[in-house]
């Protein structure tokens, strides 16, 4: 009996991946390192000391996927892999379709070949769209913007039809507000490719040094100080969420049942900036620039369905999750160095 993590080594990968060893649960990897490195894996063992598997695959691959369903007994699967950045999609938006798509539809087929019914899935608030009512809760409309947020919905979409066709089907998009921080061991974090294009990993790389000066996208926003607000809630409590959401689809409830997973609260770009001056001692210079087109002035969650149905509700605050990234900003410069040699499987 084992749990299955598509894009297992990534930034909610891992830290999902620990919280599920420490639930108790044997978990099964995959990922093919198209935005993560193999060393994620040696750190999560480090800071859980519990073995798991691993397969280096893409989710696109049927063979390679058959390959793990029938040498693990799977009961459910938590599907985190897929690519996420907004302004590529909108440049590549057939790369998003195909790997984001395609690669669910691979993924669920195998889950229907081997009977496994049981799916988490990544979602995001991106599915409100342009939503300008907060707190925003799960029965608001939904609509997207761009082909990352496009593909998220059509996801969306398709697992609602998979269970008006087969009602044994237990599935929860869960949807994610603004996950930051990282483990609080310093070992797991979020290092993005190239200029950071989400606030904290630029906050924290410009308090290192690495970058000059931030840059706020508006301060003429309807909101107190005039920047945008948002729901930033650590990863960690994030990946608690998936655990919530898999004994959920394991207690034998079926359906599909989305969930936000927020704090509930919102903060803005300087209230951000600001936390992280008085946590690193350091000044964060800023430049206030045009508006980013696509930014909403605020977006923060209604929590209460995931408190109410999964018992699940985020604990650690705006100041802990600034203490965490930039604990794993400062003993992980260079993020994961590639000093590891991948070792396949780790039974
Ligand atoms: N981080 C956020 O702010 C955020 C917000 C909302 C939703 N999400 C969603 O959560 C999920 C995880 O996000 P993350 O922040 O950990 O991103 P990430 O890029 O760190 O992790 C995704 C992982 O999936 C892997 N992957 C991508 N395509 C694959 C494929 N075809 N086959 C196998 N592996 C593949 C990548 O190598 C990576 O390790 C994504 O689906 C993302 O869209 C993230
Ligand atoms: O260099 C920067 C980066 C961001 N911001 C502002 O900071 C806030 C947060 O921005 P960001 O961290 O990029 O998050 P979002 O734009 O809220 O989008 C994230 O959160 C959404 C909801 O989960 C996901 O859909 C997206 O994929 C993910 O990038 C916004 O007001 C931005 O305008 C700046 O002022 N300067």
């Amino acid at each position: 009996m084992a749990i299955l993590i598509t894009g297992g080594s990534g930034f909610i990968g891992a830290h999902t991946s620990v919280e599920m060893l420490n639930a108790g649960y044997d978990i099964v990897l995959f990922d093919n390192f198209s935005n993560s490195q193999p060393e994620v894996l040696r750190r999560i063992y480090e800071v859980t000391n519990k073995s798991f598997r691993f397969y280096e695959l893409d989710m696109r691959d049927k063979q390679l996927l058959e390959k793990v369903f029938s040498e693990n007994s799977i009961d459910a699967v938590i599907h985190l892999a897929g690519l996420k950045a907004v302004g590529e999609s909108i440049h590549l938006p057939l790369k998003y379709y195909d790997n984001n798509i395609n690669g669910t539809v691979t993924l669920i087929e195998m889950m229907k070949k081997y009977e496994v019914k049981k799916l988490v899935f990544s979602s995001s608030a991106t599915v409100y769209g342009l939503q300008t009512q907060v707190p925003i809760s799960e029965d608001n409309l939904l609509e997207a913007t761009n082909p990352y947020g496009r593909s998220k919905l059509m996801i969306e979409e398709i697992l609602r039809d998979l269970y008006v066709s087969d009602k044994e089907w237990s599935i929860i998009p869960l949807r994610y507000f603004n996950p930051v921080g990282a483990h609080q061991s310093g070992r797991l974090g979020e290092y993005p490719n190239g200029t950071p294009n989400n606030l904290t990993p630029f906050i924290t790389q410009v308090a290192a040094g690495k970058l000059r000066e931030m840059n706020i996208y508006g301060n003429n926003y309807p909101t107190p100080d005039g920047t945008g607000i948002r729901d930033y809630l650590h990863v960690t409590d994030l990946a608690l969420g998936h655990v919530k959401a898999i004994e959920k689809v394991m207690s034998g409830a079926t359906g599909v049942n989305a969930y936000n997973l927020g704090t509930g609260r919102g903060y803005s770009v300087l209230e951000m900036i600001h936390t992280f001056e008085r946590i690193t001692g350091k000044i964060i210079p800023y430049s206030i620039v045009e508006r980013r087109p696509g930014d909403v002035a605020v977006c923060y969650a209604d929590p209460t369905k995931a408190k109410v149905e999964l018992g699940w509700e985020a604990h650690k605050g705006i100041e802990e999750m600034c203490i965490d990234a930039w604990r794993w900003q400062v003993n992980n410069p260079n993020g994961y160095e590639s000093s590891f040699e991948l070792e396949r499987s780790w039974v």
